[in-house]
């Protein structure tokens, strides 16, 4: 399946955060109560997101009845909510937090029901706030992958993007205290 996805040739030089998560150790959720990866998400997708070598993250989930789309297999949205997360990892690896400005997902094959589903996000560049990524998704082969996606992510000063916000988090009063923090 071929993309129409660009990223341009100007690319800004990146370098791995020296805070940032190093190869093989577990990524700190961003929020605990994201519907993606937050493991306080009663309903989530409580994703494991692990940071790879270079400027990869990695994260697997296993796909339970109550994903289920088209009979016996997994729900197309619910497969780009992981994407989406998956590559939302990938800005903290060179520092800035982003939200999602774009995402594209091409499904190639069926996921079934009861499979377990493993993910690999890559950055391809940056761009001033401008983050482009794209991830694979594969049932335990990574040479059959079975949807990918693109995304872009725009870089943000986190207090500022959700202050008006932080009200209707389940974990209102805990941000409200970090808030009031310098
Ligand atoms: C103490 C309290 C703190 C609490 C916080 C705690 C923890 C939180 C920490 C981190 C959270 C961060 C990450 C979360 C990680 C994963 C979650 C999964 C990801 C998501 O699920 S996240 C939810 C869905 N997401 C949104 O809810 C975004 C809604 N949206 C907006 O909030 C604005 O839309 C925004 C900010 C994106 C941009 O707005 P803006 O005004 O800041 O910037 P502007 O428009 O100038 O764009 C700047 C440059 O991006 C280009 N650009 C913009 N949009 C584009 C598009 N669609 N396609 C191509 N390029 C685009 C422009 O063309 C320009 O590019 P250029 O530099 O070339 O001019």
């Amino acid at each position: 399946m071929k993309s129409s996805f660009v990223v341009p040739t100007d690319l800004d030089p990146v370098q791995r955060h020296p805070k940032a998560a190093k190869a093989g150790e577990r990524m700190r959720a961003h929020n605990p109560m994201c519907y993606g990866c937050g493991q306080e998400s009663v309903e989530g997708l409580r994703l494991q997101m692990f940071a790879g070598e270079d400027f990869e993250v990695t994260a697997a989930m296993d796909v339970p009845a109550r994903f289920e789309g088209g009979p016996g297999v997994i729900h197309g949205g619910v497969l780009s909510t992981a994407f989406d997360d998956v590559m939302g990892m990938v800005p903290l690896l060179i520092g800035p937090a982003a939200v999602t400005a774009h995402l594209e997902v091409d499904y190639q094959r069926p996921i079934p029901i009861g499979s377990r589903l493993h993910f690999t996000a890559t950055l391809l560049g940056r761009q001033r706030r401008k983050v482009y990524a794209e991830a694979v998704a594969h049932l335990g082969d990574p040479d059959q992958p079975v949807a990918t996606a693109h995304a872009i992510l725009v870089t943000i000063n986190a207090r500022e993007h959700f202050a008006d916000h932080l009200s209707n988090s389940a974990m209102a009063d805990e941000y409200k205290a970090r808030m009031s923090r310098p």
